[in-house]
């Protein structure tokens, strides 16, 4: 696990577009499969792909990309939708063709098949080479709450208070915020090849410090990441503000030799 202490949001934005851009300009991976989060914290680094793609050429068209989770019960012409979310702030930017885009069905009839389905679909894509997360100010990621199973799969889940009262700005009212989410699980996310988790601003300190300092716990969810072989944790100083190491993780990144990628 690296955790890189960078220097405002728009460091962030570009070294995770950094990451992004190798494993899509990669020549080992001929289809590459990108791990798309939803939530605001991303939006910077699709804006910066969305400016390569324009302005330095960065190809999409051979890549696919599954989103990590869905409302349960929105339409997916919402507004709200993840499906919508990732178009208007992503796929609708860059030559990344739209019927490669996956994302778990949270209209399906049979919800539970649809969770299944959803976990084949990634696994027969070959697995996810680069997972772009967030992490929720109680600890999840996807929409794992608290009290999610490490090893869990695609699956429904039921949001905190917590989590509906921080995404209630994307909604009329509070009260229109679904209850139930369809969301990979911690062992579906797991299973990507590189995780990079990005938080940005002071609300997200206690939850980065939960989820790389604390114990390996389904308490803060995002700790699954301490699990992982190849994790990047990508912060600002004030998502890093709560981290009772982070003069040793900015000595560390200073001093990384040149020939190590993140
Ligand atoms: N399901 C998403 C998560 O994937 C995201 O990480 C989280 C944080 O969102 P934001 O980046 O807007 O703080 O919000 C939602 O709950």
């Amino acid at each position: 696990m690296e955790i890189v202490i960078l220097d405002g949001v728009d460091a962030v934005d570009r070294t995770a577009a950094d990451i992004v851009e190798r494993t899509v300009r990669s020549t080992h991976v001929s289809i590459p499969v990108l791990g798309l989060a939803t939530g605001s914290t991303p939006v910077g680094t699709y804006r910066e792909l969305a400016r390569r793609h324009r302005e330095e050429g960065l190809s999409f068209s051979h890549c696919r990309a599954f989103l990590l989770d869905e409302y349960i019960g929105l339409a997916r012409s919402a507004e709200q939708s993840y499906f919508s979310f990732i178009r208007e702030n992503f796929v609708d930017h860059v030559d990344l063709d739209d019927a490669a885009v996956f994302s778990p069905d949270g209209e399906a009839h049979d919800i539970a098949a649809e969770a299944q389905r959803y976990d084949a679909a990634i696994a027969a894509a070959g697995g996810i080479d680069v997972q772009i997360l967030g992490i929720g100010t109680d600890g999840h990621i996807g929409f794992n709450e608290p009290g999610s199973s490490l090893r869990s799969r695609t699956r429904v889940k039921t949001l905190t208070e917590q989590t509906r009262t921080d995404n209630a700005r994307f909604f009329d009212s509070p009260e229109a915020v679904p209850h139930h989410v369809l969301t990979q699980g911690l062992g579906t996310i797991d299973e990507a090849r590189h995780l990079v988790l990005i938080a940005t601003g002071e609300s997200k300190a206690e939850a980065v410090a939960a989820a790389v300092e604390g114990p390996l716990s389904a308490h803060c969810p995002a700790s699954v990441i301490q699990w992982h072989p190849h994790v990047s944790v990508l912060l600002d100083d004030a998502a890093a503000s709560s981290l009772a190491l982070a003069e040793y993780y900015r000595y560390a990144y200073a001093n990384k030799p040149r020939w190590q990628h993140l």
